[in-house]
């Protein structure tokens, strides 16, 4: 079994340090291969995702992410910033369908920004569409007739994009509580009528799931007011990356959240994919050690269920992380005060 390790830029590499270690901990034989990306690669070769990395991640079973995103990047040409390595990683490996889970771990209610029986029901999956939409049209700076300038990104959905991202989406709910709520801006946009349409079409395949459908500005209020109504969200793939960063406050910080980016992709071991906290590398805290591990480590695990057929080995993971905020090992984005290195040993002691 072969992991490629992408640590990235900022807090990246603090936090795949905590999870490359609870994986060696467990002593699988899984060979780790290292590889940079991000600003970090540019620095050092040129580019945010050099040829080397992308050939090293797709000779791998599992991609574990840390984070990219560098200030001292923000004016290079598009192409040439960190955060296109991510995006190419996403886009040349077809790892279309993102899952982002998101739970209140027992004794994490009080450290939700919601009041605790708000935020206690929460236990919902966020599946956003990643290959496609806004973040992948064509896109530009043009001069408007009146001389001004304008930019443009155009937002589309091909129904086979929408299609694809809808199966995996009514088979997770087919897994969990058989709810599926659709989320788009049809009163508006018609990428979204597509959307809609397409999702409703694709329903006839499951009759024991439930489909719903709600438009993003009402998403977002539902999911302060009553974030327990929701079993699995489908949603396309700027909408998806907004509702989970704020689904992450919901549960009580984003460094809690993990997630898996899959394709179709079967490798000896399970399906191959990606795995990376949903948060960025966190330039303000960078280096000060306090940067919270765990949606990286929990993300680590979704590695072990979904591409090493390691279910047994990623349940023991997320008992030994709930175990730990159970016993009160909360990092300062939490309101505690354990460092990025405290929290990865007191995950390994209770693994
Ligand atoms: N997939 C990715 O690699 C990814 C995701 C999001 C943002 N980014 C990039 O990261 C850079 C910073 O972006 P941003 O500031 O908007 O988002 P961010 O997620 O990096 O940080 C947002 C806020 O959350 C805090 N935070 C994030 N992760 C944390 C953790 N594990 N523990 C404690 N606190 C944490 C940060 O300190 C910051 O205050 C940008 O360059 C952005 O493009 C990359
Ligand atoms: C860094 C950026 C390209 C990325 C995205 O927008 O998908 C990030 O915000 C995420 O959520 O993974
Ligand atoms: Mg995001």
């Amino acid at each position: 079994m072969k992991v490629a390790v992408l640590p990235g830029d900022g807090i990246g590499p603090e936090v795949t340090r905590e999870a490359v270690r609870v994986i060696e901990a467990l002593d699988l034989g899984i060979s780790l291969q290292e590889a940079p990306v991000g600003g970090a690669a540019y620095k050092a070769h040129g580019h945010p995702l050099p040829s080397a990395t992308l050939d090293i991640a797709r000779d791998s079973d599992g991609i574990l992410f840390g984070a990219v995103g560098d200030p001292d990047c923000d004016a290079l040409e598009r192409h040439l910033r960190p955060e296109q390595a991510i995006l190419g990683l996403r886009k040349e490996l077809t790892l279309f369908a993102n899952l982002r889970p998101a739970k209140v771990f027992k004794g994490l209610e009080d450290h939700s920004a919601l009041r605790p029986e708000v935020a206690s029901a929460i236990d919902l999956l966020i599946v956003r569409e990643l290959n496609g939409d806004v973040y992948f049209g064509e896109k530009g700076f043009r001069t408007a007739p009146d001389g001004s300038r304008e930019g443009y990104d155009i937002m589309s959905y091909s129904e086979s994009e929408v299609r694809r991202i809808a199966h995996v989406a009514f088979r997770a709910a087919q897994g969990r509580g058989k709810r599926l709520c659709s989320v788009d801006k049809a009163n508006v946009l018609e990428t979204s009528q597509l959307w809609r349409d397409v999702v409703i079409e694709t329903a006839a395949d499951y009759p024991d799931v439930t489909l719903t459908h709600m438009y993003v500005d009402n998403a977002a209020m539902q999911l302060v007011r009553n974030p327990g109504q929701f079993d699995v969200v489908v949603t396309g793939n700027l909408f998806g990356d907004i509702l989970s960063d704020q689904a992450s406050m919901c549960v009580g910080s984003i460094g809690m959240l993990a997630s898996a980016s899959l394709g179709e992709r079967q490798t000896a071991h399970g399906t191959f994919g990606l795995y990376e906290p949903i948060h960025g590398s966190a330039p303000d805290i960078a280096g000060k050690g306090f940067a919270n591990p765990m949606a990286t480590i929990l993300s680590a695990a979704m590695l072990l269920r979904h591409s090493l057929g390691k279910s047994a080995e990623a349940d023991r993971i997320e008992t030994a992380v709930g175990k730990a905020l159970e016993d009160g090992v909360l990092g300062r984005d939490l309101g505690g005060s354990a460092g990025t290195t405290e929290i990865g040993d007191a995950v390994l002691e209770r693994l």
